[in-house]
């Protein structure tokens, strides 16, 4: 649940002019506990007694429900005795035969490393980078001052130690660089850009601005569903430190957002054009924002969301612009120079690529048999392995394949995509991820950056637009190396893909079909030079 949506329990005033979208029983602050009805299934819970967690407490970002259990929150975080953070022990770095201790500017007796080692570190991670003067790698998270609880925090989220692309960029960032960064899909790229953030607006916090601020951060994402999951992700990280969030998409009420801003956040999470109309309508300080984040930056700088984007980043004076994404081309390339001087390039593992842990199975299926082939493999106790997603190209064609295969297999399947109304849209997602349903068919609203931790399968039932979709629907069936399997119909209707879905599949070992690798749409493109997908030039330093 985003916190956009709810409360401070504070002080609850809705802007005049937007008053109609809130109900007029939810002016009134609850202040005993009694008073708050009952959580329904999928509603945020007050961390004290469990009832219906109407607001968020502003000191540690807590679903709460009354002024009463907010009163006893702080109470037993104030009896709670500080966790204490394991110091980290020097860090052994295994290579084949040798290793060796990392810089840690906690422990600057220690020794930083030798350039050839940091080379061979980078080689060894498959990090790429470019551009000057480059921040070395770190390898675990207390390396780069980030605040203790930060850390914790890390820790208790399970991430014991930093992946190769937090390794590179969480340094970088820290030294305020501006960054491109291209890495395989589910390799965390979301703390990478989250933790310097969080690291970020703590400072200031310890600087002790007397002045009301405005935000320090603003995330970027294409989709309200991809929104909603960094925001959710920033909340667990920064939990406990001086960070507040807001998220900003269309779909909920904008009184809410406007209101949540006002009273002071750290971060804003949002999508180019709901932040544009709340600009418009509505004046925002943007003159603290010192960090500028586009998520999924090919799908931002394209025609359509481009200018949105640009035109955020024109409100900003000069920010650190940091951009991620698993498919960079040399066009965004060009244009993500015009918007920093001085930036990093930084390429992990094989952007550009579907991911290496999904076995890719391209299945030529005719646009007619395409159900019956679907009913199939989801009624194969060998071939379905749920939870699954499974991809289509329109809304109207998810709702009818939804229909239909929980007609055909017995199995209760929805569908999700932007006609749906956000509430509906997060209470299926919510039904998906806790595992109540097995199956989603959706369009390309859960193709980008979702992180569906426990799904290993995936299903094209109709290919996406271009290759660079494909990789990231392909990429939602493994997250941080896991195996999966991504299953994709193809037919002659396809053909504008072929040449780049054959040479994909080739690069991959994948099996591919005989009417694709017979296609004449096939043979002209394929066997032409590599794509050029990676950072132009790249050098291994
Ligand atoms: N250091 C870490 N240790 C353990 N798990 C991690 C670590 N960093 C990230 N994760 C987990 O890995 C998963 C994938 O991370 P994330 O969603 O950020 O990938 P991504 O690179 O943004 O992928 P995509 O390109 O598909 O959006 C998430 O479940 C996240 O919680």
């Amino acid at each position: 649940m985003g916190q956009g949506e709810k409360d401070s329990a504070d002080n609850l005033v809705a802007p005049s002019d937007d008053r109609n979208e809130l109900q007029v029983e939810d002016l009134r602050v609850k202040e005993r506990c009694f008073e708050q009805r009952e959580a329904l299934p999928g509603e945020p819970r007050c961390a004290i007694c469990g009832r219906y967690g109407e607001y968020i407490c502003d000191q540690t970002d807590d679903d709460i429900c009354s002024l009463e259990c907010k009163t006893a929150l702080l109470a037993r975080i104030a009896s709670e005795t500080k966790i204490p953070v394991k110091a980290p022990a020097r860090v052994k770095v295994p290579f084949a035969d040798e290793s060796f201790c990392v810089r840690d500017n906690n422990f600057p007796d220690i020794p930083s490393l030798h350039a050839s080692q940091i080379a061979s570190l980078r080689n060894k991670l498959d990090i790429c980078v470019k551009g000057e003067a480059v921040p070395d790698p770190i390898t675990c998270f207390s390396s780069c001052g980030l605040p203790e609880k930060l850390v914790h925090n890390l820790e208790a989220a399970g991430y014991t130690m930093p992946t190769p692309v937090q390794m590179q960029v969480i340094p970088a960032s820290i030294s305020n660089r501006s960054l491109l960064v291209s890495a395989d899909t589910g390799s965390g790229k979301t703390a990478s850009f989250l933790v310097p953030i969080i690291a970020h607006c703590s400072r200031r916090e310890l600087q002790q601005c007397a002045r009301k601020h405005g935000p320090l951060a603003i995330v970027l994402a294409p989709t309200r569903e991809l929104c909603l999951q960094v925001e959710d992700q920033a909340k667990v990280l920064g939990k406990g430190l001086p960070f507040k969030t807001a998220l900003v998409i269309g779909g909920d009420p904008l009184a809410q957002q406007i209101y949540r801003i006002e009273n002071g956040v750290e971060l804003i999470v949002g999508t180019p054009g709901r932040l544009i109309d709340l600009l418009m309508k509505h004046s925002v300080d943007l003159t603290d924002v010192s960090v500028f984040v586009l998520d999924e930056v090919d799908c931002l700088l394209e025609r359509g969301f481009r200018d949105q984007a640009m035109q955020i980043f024109r409100a900003l004076s000069c920010p650190q612009v940091m951009m991620f994404s698993a498919t960079i081309h040399s066009e965004i390339e060009k244009l993500s120079n015009s918007l920093s001087n001085n930036m990093i390039h930084i390429s992990c593992g094989s952007p550009g690529k579907p991911n290496k842990s999904v076995r890719q199975v391209v299945i030529w299926v005719e646009s007619k048999q395409k159900k019956q082939k679907i009913f199939e493999i989801i009624k194969s106790k060998q071939h379905f392995k749920p939870p699954a997603v499974v991809f289509v190209s329109s809304r109207v064609g998810a709702d009818l394949l939804a229909e239909a295969v929980t007609a055909a297999t017995g199995l209760e399947v929805i569908s999700i995509h932007a006609e749906k109304t956000m509430k509906e849209r997060r209470e299926r997602l919510r039904r998906f991820l806790t595992g109540e349903v097995s199956v989603v068919v959706c369009t390309g609203v859960l193709g980008r950056g979702m992180d569906l931790l426990k799904v290993h399968q995936v299903i094209l039932f109709d290919m996406p637009n271009s290759i660079d979709e494909y990789i990231h629907q392909v990429g939602r069936a493994s997250r941080m190396g896991k195996e999966g399997v991504a299953i994709a119909f193809v037919n002659e209707e396809d053909r504008k893909l072929f040449g780049e879905l054959a040479q994909v599949l080739k690069t991959a070992g994948a099996p591919i079909p005989r009417e694709l690798s017979n296609s004449k749409f096939t043979s002209s493109i394929s066997l032409g030079t590599d794509r050029k997908r990676k950072l132009s030039s790249r050098a291994r330093s």
